[in-house]
């Protein structure tokens, strides 16, 4: 269960977080909602150990991983997808889960072991493009690729960055689909940042609400949708 304890992050006088407060529990899908600015990149990133909060603590399971990394995060099952992709271009699709699927091995291999690399790009329609460096494939297999290799991490927690940024309508249906089977499969925690409400509405379980980095409400989807402050940050969007 990850746990977000109290957490700031300033960037000088730019209060991007302040005083969040949030729990992950296995198996649940978590969606993290909020206007552009809202702190919701940087909250992720707290997590994955990419920035050091300026106050607060990030626990998962019994483990700190308050700024101790991404390496650090990574080793005890953080995967996580980016806003702006973040592959290794010119190592193969195939590279870039295995990179991941070390990581796991090392740290964790009785998980590592009941993870099949191949299926894995089988069912995500990547065993074709296997051998092509990442960098060349199209934008969607990319994300796709993305994806894949949090999951060879074996990951405990998964952090979505902006999934279904890109897709149409049938896309970010067929991704729902994906990252519900994500969960079933693995029981993984699972949090989800994206500005298509239909999307997040869909799949998650529990939303958060980010305003100016502070929490506005955590509740499921037919509530956050009548919350009176939320309805106010979208003016209407919600239905
Ligand atoms: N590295 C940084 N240096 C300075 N300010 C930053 C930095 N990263 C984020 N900020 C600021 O912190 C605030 C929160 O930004 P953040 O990217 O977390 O919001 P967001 O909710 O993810 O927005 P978006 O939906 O546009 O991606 C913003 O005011 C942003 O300008």
């Amino acid at each position: 269960m990850l746990s977000v304890r109290n957490v700031s992050k300033s960037f000088g006088g730019v209060h991007a977080l302040r005083d969040v407060s949030l729990a992950c529990g296995e198996s649940e899908i978590l969606g993290l909602i909020g206007p552009n600015g809202a702190g919701k990149s940087t909250l992720v990133n707290a997590i994955s150990g990419v920035l050091v909060p300026s106050q607060g603590h990030i626990a998962l399971d019994s483990e700190d991983l308050t700024g101790r990394g991404p390496e650090h995060a990574a080793h005890l099952g953080v995967g996580r997808t980016f806003q702006n992709l973040r592959l290794f271009p010119s190592m193969t699709a195939r590279q870039n889960i295995e990179v991941a699927h070390i990581t796991c091995r090392r740290q964790r291999p009785a998980v590592a072991a009941a993870i099949d690399v191949e299926a894995l790009m089988a069912e995500y329609g990547l065993d074709a493009v296997a051998d092509r460096p990442a960098g060349t494939l199209p934008y969607g297999q990319q994300r796709r690729l993305e994806i894949v290799r949090a999951l060879a991490l074996g990951p405990k927690l998964l952090l979505l960055d902006e999934p279904a940024a890109g897709m149409n309508d049938y896309e970010s249906e067929e991704l729902a689909h994906a990252v519900q089977r994500i969960r079933d499969r693995t029981r993984a925690a699972i949090i989800v940042i994206d500005h298509d409400l239909r999307f997040i509405m869909s799949v998650c379980d529990r939303i958060c609400v980010l305003d100016m980095g502070e929490v506005v409400a955590i509740d499921a989807p037919a509530a956050i949708r009548a919350n009176p402050k939320v309805i106010d940050i979208y003016l209407g969007q919600m239905n």
